[in-house]
């Protein structure tokens, strides 16, 4: 990386040119640029060779030629830390944010629409599917199969995922295995816990052992979440119009949109 001291030197040199700019010149000013812009794109640069290596991994030559999709955003916070609040916002404000289509085995109900809803699938399929590692996650529910697949990670725009701190994992582990070329994490934390237990209340939607039981989950969450290198972005959620700010800020850097 270049010091102060050279920069300084080679935008004088520069200045000096600036009517006939000499190639030494050119050549001093682009590395001065590159040495400051080197270090700001050096982690999305390595997510992007990550995501090269992992599509030569899975098709050889020709996936290089695929044109890639964004990686997929994941929120994660302890549950009433107001990850569906700040989404809802940033999906209004931003809709090339959306949420990923999964898949059931259940048949559609009237006015659901396939690769819209849900996308549905055979029971044999998605069997297969997830024998052959296509599940970020799956859960056999009253005899249907739902699950997000690794596929439908790959849509139009940016995809989101809500999840848990288990959820996290299974990313990362399918990130491990090359099954999926990386990830955005962004992690959202309230001030304190005493905050979750307020807003879940004031929800109405849980009973009361049902909240005690978040908040209990809440702790080890939290201790996930602010272990240094899990996450990319922490953002804290205690006044909801900055933490609405901060969302859409993070997405528009995370993304350079
Ligand atoms: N900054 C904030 N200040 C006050 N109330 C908030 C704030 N953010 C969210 N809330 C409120 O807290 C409650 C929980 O928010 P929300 O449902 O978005 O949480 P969540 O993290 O998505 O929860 P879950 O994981 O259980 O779905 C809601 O009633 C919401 O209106």
């Amino acid at each position: 990386m270049l010091g102060i001291d050279q920069c300084a030197r080679s935008l004088e040199k520069c200045r000096a040119n600036i009517f006939g700019w000499s190639w030494d010149s050119r050549l001093t000013m682009g590395l001065c640029v590159l040495g400051i812009a080197l270090p700001l794109t050096w982690k999305s640069l390595q997510k992007r060779i990550k995501q090269y290596v992992a599509r030569l991994l899975k098709h050889g030559l020709r996936g290089l030629l695929v044109e890639s999709s964004p990686l997929p955003l994941v929120i994660c916070g302890p549950s009433g830390v107001g990850k569906g609040t700040l989404l809802e916002h940033l999906m209004k404000v931003m809709p090339q944010f959306t949420f990923s289509v999964s898949h059931t085995t259940r048949a559609p109900r009237p006015g659901e629409e396939h690769g819209v809803h849900y996308n549905f699938s055979t029971v044999e399929k998605v069997k297969e599917m997830i024998a052959g590692g296509e599940f970020l996650e799956w859960a056999e529910v009253h005899g249907n199969y739902y699950g997000t697949s690794l596929e439908g990670l790959r849509g139009k725009g940016v995809t989101v995922l809500d999840i848990d701190v288990q959820g996290v994992k299974n990313v990362k582990s399918a990130v491990a295995e090359g099954r999926l070329a990386g990830a955005n994490y962004v992690f959202i934390r309230p001030v304190d816990v005493k905050v979750l237990e307020e807003r879940l209340r004031g929800r109405g939607t849980e009973t009361e052992d049902k909240i005690q039981l978040r908040v209990a989950n809440a702790k080890g969450e939290l201790e996930y979440g602010e272990e240094a290198g899990n996450f990319d972005v922490i953002i804290t959620n205690n006044d909801l119009d900055k933490a609405k700010s901060e969302i859409v800020e993070v997405a528009k850097s995370l993304y350079r949109i």
